[in-house]
């Protein structure tokens, strides 16, 4: 599929300090990409530079397939809405002047601002004054002036910030819908990963201005660690059973005595036969099986061990990003 934003190696440095490092982005057409990483991670210093807000230390930006430079940047940016940072608006004026104001400077007709606040279901208070807004309806017409004349590409930083449950809801359902009515791709970014896996189709991990993932939703949800665990009378003699009964495959499976559990162990496996395969070397040991219950690592945990530096282990403290890395590039 073709991209409708990539970068390369795209880095920004301040006074000797990266704040944004080599990403590679490749954002598919049509999608909606969601931009993940903790507070400070890089991604406004990211999609600002994509939107040529501020000038990359090195590397590149396309956009619909073009190279951006200095000279075809603000013709390829009338394809591009953009919500970065908290919205500026008027607050003496109405909704419906603001959105006027903005659609005058991208050159666009009227008729884009009545159409843009229906998309946002802002059309009942368009005659209101922006001081009189709440914060999500701000949200919601920083989202209209995004969305003025149907940008082929619309970038939303944290477009759900500060919002309540039922805001944030909204916001997240009219993202979900843009690329199938208007032909949309979107990049949006958010530091909770259980936003963006209810409405992308892709995802980057970006932490500490460096990438950790760049892929499918679903990639990410395959890398999800599954495992047993299961407690029987006798687990330390259950695991010298396994350990030598299983020897060829005892790496693989990893048995081993739950360090947070007493009376379980764990196993790295969900195959059912495997599993009948313990019960019964166990049982015809002399140790029944009381419990046999199944884990799967979340995606926020996932998240999580992306992000941070370390991770600690029952070996110590050991660093993981760079094991995650390999994953990374598409
Ligand atoms: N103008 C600037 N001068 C110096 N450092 C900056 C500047 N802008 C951003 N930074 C630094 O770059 C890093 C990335 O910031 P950025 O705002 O891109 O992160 P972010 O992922 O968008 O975070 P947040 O979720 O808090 O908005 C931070 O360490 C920040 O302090």
């Amino acid at each position: 599929m073709d991209s409708a934003i990539s970068t390369r190696e795209l880095t920004k440095i301040y006074k000797g300090v990266p704040a944004v490092s080599q990403v590679n982005l490749n954002i598919p057409q049509g999608s909606v990409y969601g931009f993940l990483g903790p507070n400070g991670a890089g991604k406004t210093t990211t999609m600002k530079m994509i939107l040529g807000l501020i000038h990359p230390t090195s590397g590149s930006v396309s956009v619909l397939g073009t190279p951006m430079n200095q000279k075809n940047r603000l013709e390829i940016l009338r394809s591009v809405g953009s919500l970065i940072e908290q919205p500026s608006y008027y607050g003496n004026l109405t909704a419906y002047e603001n959105l006027d104001i903005v659609r005058h400077l991208k050159n666009l007709p009227e008729s884009v601002i009545a159409e843009a606040l229906h998309t946002v279901q802002l059309d009942p208070q368009s005659k209101k004054l922006v001081k009189h807004f709440s914060l999500g309806m701000k949200q919601r017409l920083g989202t209209a002036a995004a969305l003025l004349g149907r940008p082929r590409v619309l970038l939303l930083d944290e477009p759900t910030n500060g919002l309540d449950p039922a805001g944030i809801q909204e916001i997240r359902e009219l993202i979900r819908t843009l690329p199938h009515a208007f032909g949309m791709t979107v990049l949006v970014s958010s530091h909770l990963l259980s936003e963006i896996d209810q409405m992308a189709q892709y995802v980057g991990i970006i932490s500490h201005g460096s990438m950790k993932f760049d892929g499918s939703l679903e990639s990410l949800h395959r890398k999800a660690h599954s495992w047993v665990s299961i407690r029987t009378t006798d687990s330390e003699s259950a695991v010298n059973i396994l350990k030598t009964e299983m020897s060829d495959r005892d790496n693989f499976y990893n048995v081993q005595a739950d360090s947070h559990e007493e009376g379980y162990f764990t196993l790295n496996v969900l195959d059912d036969d495997v599993i009948a395969h313990v019960t019964r070397l166990l049982i015809t040991q002399g140790i029944d099986v009381l419990r046999v219950e199944e884990h799967h690592e979340d995606l926020e945990s996932i998240f999580l061990s992306m992000t941070e530096d370390v991770k600690e282990t029952d070996g110590g403290v050991e660093p993981l990003s760079k094991n995650m890395r390999e994953d990374v590039v598409r």
